[in-house]
């Protein structure tokens, strides 16, 4: 899917939330532009000796309900249009899931896999100081997406309290724990997958014993070896090389042991390669695609033969494929919903670097599942109530409360 198509999707999956909940035409107006938008360039001094331009940006959508948050993402294929998206959504998964915050998102334009450690390092220690006027413990909080690492959050920590002259845990989260960073937070994503998926089973009684898994990342790799560990059955995963399938289930800790040694998961012992095109394709009880937005689209929809999809990426799904699945009996749970466990314990990160007092792994993990269970409760009451699938239920719910927060300040 093209970037513009994927903004284009964000709108229109907006406007027909507004329409369905009855609000407002100039809400609708106001929800389809981003607030803000920053875009920089800025020089990185290369190992070479030579300099290269880079350009970034932070998109900042709505902050009605609090600080704008957002992850950062880094790639060649950064677009802005792809990034405007991105924070809108952001937007609407804070406020379904009922944190006090808005929603941001940024982009890096950079071939990370191109970059040397250091020259990855100025890169984000750049793009600190460029985005610097923008961002603030109650303005805007990034965070880690696509290609940022605890490490990168932790240069880009230093780079900010150096700039200001004090110590500020607050200004940025998935923070390495030894700087101020929380326990749990690079699995929240997949923990937040699984209690929603664990509650989707028990209401509509479905199986969830079987799995193929796009991407192998901080989410699909974390939610990958997380069901090892259950004892589900990973029978396919991908990354952006292809993808390995074996019907038994594969090892996911000598994968992940693989993808290290070689850099891809093609290739590996007792397992057939596969295209990205086949895993989405593939008869499993879950599809959980944990990669790029866009993947599955009116195009492919019905060749989709999983039971359930668990929207792990942001976007994976766009509206017309939604809706086709849902006539084919597959329950879609929605990105805002599926992979909100990322911004929830950045919340409880950026709570506990506030208050200056340590949470532990098990209140990080029961806090994170009472979130979880009680936005889906939200989806699940809001998709009666409007007789819509879970997907158009989410998103109206996310922008139901952002409007209330709009009205109450009288915009
Ligand atoms: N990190 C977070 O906190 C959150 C992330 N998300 C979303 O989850 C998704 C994954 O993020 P995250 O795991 O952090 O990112 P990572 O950079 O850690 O991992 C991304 C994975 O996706 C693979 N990939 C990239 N392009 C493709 C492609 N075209 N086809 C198949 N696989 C591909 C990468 O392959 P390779 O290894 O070969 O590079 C890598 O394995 C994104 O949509 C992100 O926005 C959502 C909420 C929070
Ligand atoms: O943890 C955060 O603040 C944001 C994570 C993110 O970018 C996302 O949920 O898409």
């Amino acid at each position: 899917m093209k970037d513009e198509d994927f903004y284009k999707s964000t709108l229109d999956i907006i406007g027909s939330s507004c329409e369905l909940a009855g609000i407002e035409e100039r809400y609708r107006t106001i929800l389809s532009y981003p607030r803000r938008k920053l875009i920089v360039n800025y020089p990185v001094h290369m190992d070479d000796g030579g300099i290269r331009m880079i350009t970034a940006l932070r998109a900042q959508h709505n902050d009605a309900l609090g600080p704008y948050k957002g992850g950062i993402r880094l790639g060649c294929s950064v677009t802005e249009e792809e990034v405007t998206a991105l924070s809108m959504l952001m937007s609407i998964k804070c406020a379904l899931l009922g944190l006090p915050y808005g929603g941001s998102k940024g982009g890096i334009i950079a071939n990370h896999k191109a970059l040397s450690k250091k020259e990855l390092e100025r890169v984000c220690r750049g793009y600190i100081r460029a985005i610097y006027p923008v961002i603030g413990p109650t303005l805007d909080v990034p965070a880690p997406d696509m290609n940022v690492s605890p490490e990168a959050i932790g240069w880009m920590l230093d780079e900010y309290e150096r700039m200001v002259g004090h110590h500020q845990l607050d200004i940025i989260t998935g923070k390495p724990v030894e700087l101020g960073g929380i326990k749990g937070r690079t699995t929240a994503v997949a923990w937040g997958g699984i209690f929603v998926m664990e509650e989707v089973k028990r209401i509509h009684n479905c199986d969830c014993s079987t799995f193929a898994i796009q991407g192998f990342g901080n989410v699909g790799g974390s939610i990958a070896q997380i069901l090892h560990e259950k004892g589900r059955r990973v029978v396919a995963v991908s990354d952006s090389t292809g993808g390995v399938y074996n019907e038994s289930g594969l090892n996911i800790p000598a994968l992940m042991y693989h993808k290290e040694e070689t850099g891809s998961v093609k290739g590996f012992d007792k397992a057939r390669d596969i295209t990205n095109e086949e895993l989405l394709e593939m008869d499993v009880d879950v599809l959980a695609p944990a990669a790029r937005e866009g993947v599955i689209t009116a195009a492919n929809a019905d060749k989709i033969h999983a039971r359930s999809v668990l929207s792990l990426a942001n976007g994976p799904v766009d509206m017309r494929a939604s809706e086709i699945l849902h006539d084919r009996d597959i329950i879609v749970i929605p990105d805002v919903l599926a992979n909100g466990g990322g911004v929830v314990v950045s919340y409880f990160e950026w709570a506990q670097d506030r208050e200056g007092y340590g949470w532990s792994g098990a209140k990080v993990s029961a806090n994170l599942k009472d979130v979880m269970k009680k936005a889906f409760r939200s989806v699940n009451d809001a998709s009666k109530d409007y007789k819509v699938d879970m997907y158009r239920a989410a998103y109206l719910v996310g922008i139901k409360n952002i409007v209330q927060a709009m009205k109450a300040r009288s915009v």
